[in-house]
């Protein structure tokens, strides 16, 4: 029997996963946030829920149990001492420390049966929800045409990010941008108090009380000791020492960690997007981020007897080879390497690609060059729907937080 987590690769058979059905909190969107907010557009929301429950339905019909996080923060709070102290952190983290408006912020959200309030919270609070005689004079002032008390949270469909699985354990992790910080809180309840996590010898490899950042689109876990960390737009290269370093002196199983430096754009924001393990010795890879002869800048991290050692390579299939011991392997492109449809279909998250078991994937059906060039190599892809999904800019793999996957027998 394994332990609550369990996720010692890319690409065992996935046995338990977390997802965050779309709601409300993306129509609360509007053209003026949506850059803040880390939207290129806003999804037609009936539309996206339908096409998340598309995915979810591939994922239960292979034989993944899948957990939804607004269910999972709501059972974690059952406790009314911790539900008090979540709503007072949640509120604090979103500007309110004390004053009338937090005081009101949380007489309201107290108000409500818990799978209520943390949906109205990740929803956004506007300023009619709640009951205010007066209001403090930053949002009689500043914010007074602001309409959110609360921001929305629309990012939340990607439970990828706040928190990454690494073996037994996990990153709970500090986001890049304020639209997304209060995300990783949620997760911080459901491992100290959720029945499920508590008390069963869950490692919290990396806490969110940092303030170098690290995103789980970018925490690949390449093998049972290997693993691979971008530098990134959203990962920092201090919080990837800070990471191993972690996972090395707490017998994590982990004495590898390979860091991959890709584009620091948007359309590249994590190494999921351009970058994915989807069988033992098979990779999907945006052309973009290699050199015309397969070079990356990748630095290889080790445990040593005073430290780490950090050794610098730019041969990814060489890196790859030698960190997993393997003979050969195939670097699948997106959009088949062409110049137009390899960046097209990146942008719709063609290289983001979800493993449910070696060699069996799960990603979006408007991707349709790179789904043709991966059958072709052999692989059993599962299609899903995705005309709304992608314009948060994640695929499949973005959309999912393993929780368990079956160990690889080799
Ligand atoms: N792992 C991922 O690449 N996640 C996609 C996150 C998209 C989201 N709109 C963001 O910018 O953070």
């Amino acid at each position: 029997m394994s332990g609550p987590i369990n996720v010692k690769s890319e690409i065992g058979k996935l046995k338990a996963v977390i997802l965050k059905r779309p709601g409300k909190e993306v129509e609360n969107i509007t053209p003026d946030t949506m850059p803040r907010l880390l939207f290129d557009d806003i999804p037609y929301l009936p539309i996206a829920q339908k096409e998340h429950d598309d995915f979810a339905r591939v994922l239960k019909e292979n034989g993944t149990e899948v957990l939804y996080l607004d269910d999972l923060v709501a059972e974690a709070l059952e406790e009314e001492k911790v539900r008090q102290e979540f709503l007072e952190r949640m509120i604090s983290e979103s500007g309110f420390q004390t004053g009338k408006t937090a005081t009101a912020l949380k007489e309201y959200l107290d108000s409500l049966d818990s799978l209520t309030m943390v949906q109205r919270i990740m929803e956004g609070i506007r300023k009619e929800d709640v009951q205010l005689k007066s209001f403090d004079l930053r949002e009689a002032s500043e914010d007074s045409d602001y309409p959110f008390l609360m921001d929305p949270m629309p990012n939340l469909y990607f439970t990828r990010d706040p928190a990454a699985s690494i073996g037994t354990g996990l990153s709970i992790n500090h986001m890049t941008f304020a639209a997304r910080r209060r995300e990783s809180l949620f997760m911080e309840y459901i491992i100290a108090h959720h029945k499920r996590f508590a008390n069963q010898g869950v490692h919290v490899w990396r806490n969110r009380n940092h303030n170098t950042r690290i995103e789980g689109g970018d925490e690949l876990v390449l093998s049972n000791h290997v693993l691979a960390i971008g530098v990134s737009q959203r990962t920092s290269a201090e919080a990837i020492q800070d990471i191993a370093g972690s996972l090395f002196e707490n017998a994590s199983g982990y004495d590898t960690v390979i860091a991959i430096k890709i584009p620091h754009n948007h359309a590249m924001m994590h190494l999921d997007t351009v970058f994915t393990m989807i069988n033992y010795d098979q990779f999907t890879v945006h052309p973009a981020i290699l050199t015309k002869d397969g070079q990356v800048d990748s630095w290889i991290l080790h445990p040593t007897k005073d430290g780490i050692s950090i050794e610098h390579q730019r041969d990814l299939k060489q890196v790859l080879k030698t960190t997993l011991n393997l003979d050969d392997l195939d670097l699948i492109p997106t959009g088949n390497g062409d110049p137009i449809v390899a960046p097209r279909e990146q942008w719709n998250d063609g290289s983001n690609t979800l493993a449910i078991a070696p060699g069996e994937v799960v990603t979006y059906n408007r991707n349709y060059v790179s789904n043709k060039i991966l059958r072709k190599h052999g692989l059993k892809v599962h299609e899903v729907l995705s005309s709304e999904l992608s314009r948060g800019r994640g695929g499949p793999r973005c959309m999912s937080m393993p929780i368990v996957r079956e160990d690889l027998n080799k």
